[in-house]
């Protein structure tokens, strides 16, 4: 029998199998709750909530509330959690029982090793302690002076396509903004550059980083079978499996699992050499000597060497760290400056108060510094950048409304109960104020759910309103001690505290127990995102640098058939930005926005 046959029979055994034994279970344990009809008899509901799911997404929580019975793939009943009581259960009272699905961490620990991502319990605990003050306000702070060449690069790659005369050219801005989300998550994290800005250089390392999550996503389908391949074969044979599939998205992926672990390990050897003092950094203008070992690896290694044995990680951990720390600080941001773009130019009023904002921060910055030359030069400190308000209303609005990456799932590891912030209706019509969860029962939480929810947010959750952020004099809402204060690990994620009824996201003293501010976005508890006040810095720098001196405008100019182009937004998970058909295949992913040089009257008179 071919490998192929032998591979698809075992599938389809394997596929039969499970459906079998959910047939045959006793009454699921979420049988009492509402949901959705299943929809197809393997997906069940699942390509409803990951394919282009945003409208089906947000009115299931419409209409069933925040609690919701889901049909998910082979017959499974999973629970999906968008209450914000229940989300502060998951992600920080009770984090120990809601952990990662095995197929999340053992998937990742397949692809990054020891990394972040791939650990539970003591050892991620662990992890963190030594990663959370690599990412402290002052590691911050330090940092953004040393990656403003990324923007300004970025800068003149784009206005250096543009007409000088000032008129306007359409430019596919998406990678161009991914490659400069790449450099700067390279430089940040490894202090290291692979030219990701520079077009004409090719790259083995990033070409495989920039097909990661492409080839990943290929291979969804496989991704259930992932614990029991792990657990049933050795290495030798999962190897052979790679060799004998003739899946090409898993013959990539191999690929580059292959290239970021081999580059990974040389700049790694590289870095611990000059950490130890067995090598010297590259020359006086060069990337290293520029960097002053301020990259997060070089600030990891040095709190390595000095930590206690105890909290000391191992060199497969410390190389696991890399690769997260990119995969996870790449895609994600791309996505979300991406979408601030596409929001200033589809709203001009926007564009223009920020750049006035922006000018006028400048202007006065350079005064007060004797700064002299153009202010559109001028690189505001971290400090100032961070508190511009209407630059901070907007990005803080388009990370609530969109949120990058919208679900995530982890499974209950023991027999327990979830209470609900608001009762949801059971199928005999009962109110339920808690839900008890069978040990084993998987949970979808809905980060986009949890930011559009009208009950905390109001009524216009959904809509992109900046002005929500700021007072009506337009300076900055005063948000609750937790939500952007250096927070990092959960603790004080209390959702009942120091929060005030004008804080948005918050009612009756209820809030998400996000990191950032009251939205799930970044999630919160310890499994947070450790990256984002990393991510927050990097958007503001790359929003203030371009819109200082280019205009971005929809594209309006139709093609040879009469049609223009209209970016339309899939939420898959993941948010895709393609253009619509008849003019785009719907399917691309791209936005091609209409840029020029600013003009004078692009601003607030
Ligand atoms: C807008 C950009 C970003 C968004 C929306 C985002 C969102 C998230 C979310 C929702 C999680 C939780 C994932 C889970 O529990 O499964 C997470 C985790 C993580 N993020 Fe981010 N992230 C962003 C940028 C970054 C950046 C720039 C970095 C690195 C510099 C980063 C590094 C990480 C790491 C290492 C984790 C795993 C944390 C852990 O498990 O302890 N992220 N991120």
């Amino acid at each position: 029998m071919s490998p192929l046959r032998v591979l698809s029979s075992g599938a389809l055994a394997y596929i039969l199998w499970k459906l079998i034994r959910r047939l045959s279970a006793p009454t699921s344990p979420l049988a009492g709750l509402r949901g959705p009809k299943k929809e197809h008899w393997l997906k069940g509901n699942y390509h409803r909530l990951f394919q282009d799911g945003l409208h089906y997404n947000l009115e299931l929580v419409e209409e069933y509330g925040g609690a919701v019975k889901i049909n998910a793939l082979l017959g499974a009943q999973q629970l999906y959690i968008s209450d914000p009581l229940a989300l502060y259960h998951i992600v920080v009272k009770e984090q120990h029982i809601y952990t990662e699905t095995d197929m999340f961490i053992m998937g990742n620990r397949l692809i990054f090793g020891e990394g972040l991502i791939s650990t539970l319990g003591e050892q991620h605990k662990k992890q963190r302690k030594m990663l959370n003050p690599v990412f402290s306000l002052a590691n911050m702070r330090d940092l953004l002076p040393i990656i403003q060449p990324i923007a300004d690069k970025l800068c003149v790659m784009l206005k250096s396509q543009l007409p000088a005369d000032g008129s306007a050219k359409e430019i596919n801005i998406l990678p161009w903004l991914s490659r400069g989300a790449l450099e700067y998550i390279c430089q940040a994290a490894l202090g290291h550059s692979f030219g990701a800005l520079d077009p004409t250089r090719e790259n083995e390392y990033l070409k495989a980083i920039q097909m990661l999550a492409p080839s990943s996503i290929r291979l969804l389908m496989l991704r259930p079978f992932i614990p029991f391949i792990v657990r049933k074969f050795s290495l030798y044979w999962r190897n052979r499996v790679m060799d004998w599939a003739p899946i090409e998205a898993l013959k990539n992926l191999r690929h580059v699992i292959e290239v970021m672990d081999s580059t990974s390990k040389k700049i790694f050897a590289d870095k611990k050499a000059i950490t130890e003092g067995r090598s010297e950094p590259d020359g006086p203008g060069g990337l290293v000597a520029r960097m002053k070992g301020k990259d997060i690896m070089s600030i990891m290694l040095r709190a390595n060497t000095s930590s206690s044995d105890v909290d000391r990680l191992t060199d497969a951990e410390l190389l696991g760290q890399m690769n997260t720390i990119i995969f996870a600080g790449f895609e994600t941001t791309t996505s979300a400056i991406c979408r601030i773009f596409w929001i200033l130019a589809s709203k001009p009023d926007v564009q223009l108060r920020l750049r006035s904002e922006i000018r006028e921060a400048k202007r006065s910055y350079a005064k007060s510094h004797a700064i002299v030359g153009p202010w559109e030069d001028v690189g505001l400190p971290y400090d100032i950048l961070m508190s511009l308000p209407y630059l901070d209303a907007v990005v803080r609005e388009t990370l609530r409304v969109h949120p990058p990456t919208s679900l995530l799932s982890r499974t209950v590891r023991k027999d327990t109960v979830l209470p609900l912030y608001k009762p949801i209706k059971s199928v005999c019509g009962e109110m339920l104020s808690a839900i008890a969860i069978p040990e084993g029962t998987t949970l979808i939480m809905s980060l986009l759910g949890a930011n559009h929810n009208k009950e905390l947010w109001g009524e216009d959750a959904s809509e992109w309103r900046p002005e929500r952020w700021l007072t009506a004099t337009g300076e900055r809402v005063r948000l609750s001690k937790d939500s952007n204060s250096g927070m990092e690990d959960g603790e004080g994620n209390d959702p009942s505290v120091s929060t005030t009824e004008k804080t948005p996201g918050v009612k009756t003293g209820m809030k998400y127990p996000g990191v950032y501010a009251s939205m799930m976005t970044f999630l919160g508890g310890g499994r947070a995102c450790i990256g984002f006040k990393f991510a927050e810095m990097e958007m503001k720098q790359v929003v203030t640098t371009l819109i200082s001196r280019m205009h971005f405008e929809l594209p309006s100019i139709p093609d040879e058939n009469g049609n223009v182009k209209e970016i339309y937004w899939k939420v898959n998970g993941l948010q895709v930005p393609v253009v619509r058909l008849p003019a785009g295949d719907n399917t691309t992913a791209q936005v091609p926005l209409s840029l020029r040089l600013v003009q004078p009257d692009d601003f607030l008179s």
